[in-house]
């Protein structure tokens, strides 16, 4: 049984208002994407590294990747991130209980050795699991006018990160019957059909790079992760 990392690296970046779509984006002198990437690359359990793109796409082409081994390039990128997943997933050619462990080409600062722990806690696991941390803030819910309603009880809550890690045929199935814009992740889909995913600590530090100020934090995180490898050595 394999394990699979799909990249939906298919968006437009709308939120982080550039022309080019924020993967490429310049991020400590790499595309932002060539250091999810290379996170994953330190991750051996993975044995496919594939990325999804859009059949448009004008970039990926102009960097040179011969430098990553196991890495895989799919030009099926759909209208929504549910959808370049599923079309992902109905490309890659994999068995069906093999893993596919789906992260966001957009959180480059991810640590290698979550993905390993991830890997090791879902071994056996009936439906699967994803990275997530618990809600830290006080919560308000607003209604018109920008006034509170009420505070939210945090109890509970979590914040998802990606990877978020299924079985193939089991992801493919939650995501083609329960497609529609409330799938915002993988979960979700699982949820849908009355699944249990598991919930698996992840960091503070594998942010989504969403909005312009989160590059200026990703090179920050970068800088902080590579003084703790040479503090380690
Ligand atoms: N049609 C889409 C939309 C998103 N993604 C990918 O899903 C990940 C998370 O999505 P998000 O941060 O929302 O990226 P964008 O859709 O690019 O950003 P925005 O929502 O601001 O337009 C990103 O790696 C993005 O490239 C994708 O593969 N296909
Ligand atoms: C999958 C995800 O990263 C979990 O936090 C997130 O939902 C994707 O972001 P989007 O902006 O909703 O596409």
């Amino acid at each position: 049984m394999k394990h699979i990392a799909l990249i939906p690296a298919a968006g437009s970046g709308s939120r982080m208002a550039s022309l080019t779509p924020k993967q490429y984006l310049d991020l400590s002198g790499k595309p932002l994407i060539w250091h999810t990437l290379s996170a994953l690359a330190k991750v051996a359990e993975l044995d496919r590294i594939v990325v999804v793109i859009s059949p448009e796409d004008e970039w990926w082409d102009s960097f040179d990747w011969s430098g990553f081994a196991r890495l895989e390039v799919l030009r099926c990128g759909g209208a929504s991130r549910a959808e370049s997943v599923l079309n992902g997933l109905y490309a890659v050619q994999a068995a069906e209980d093999d893993w596919v462990l789906v992260h966001d080409a957009a959180r480059p600062c991810l640590d290698p050795a979550l993905v390993s722990q991830m890997i090791a806690a879902l071994t056996g696991h009936p439906v699967g699991g994803i990275l997530a941390v618990p809600v830290a803030d006080t919560l308000k819910l607003a209604q018109a006018g920008q006034h509170i309603a009420h505070t939210h009880p945090r109890d509970g809550l979590w914040q998802a990160q990606t990877p978020q890690m299924f079985r193939v045929a089991q992801l493919a199935h939650a995501l083609a019957t329960g497609m529609g814009p409330d799938i915002t992740d993988e979960a979700s889909a699982l949820e849908k059909l009355g699944l249990q995913p598991q919930l698996i600590m992840g960091s503070p530090w594998n942010l989504k790079v969403t909005y312009p100020q989160d590059l200026r934090l990703a090179a920050l995180i970068l800088v902080a992760g590579q003084q703790d490898q040479s503090g380690k050595a």
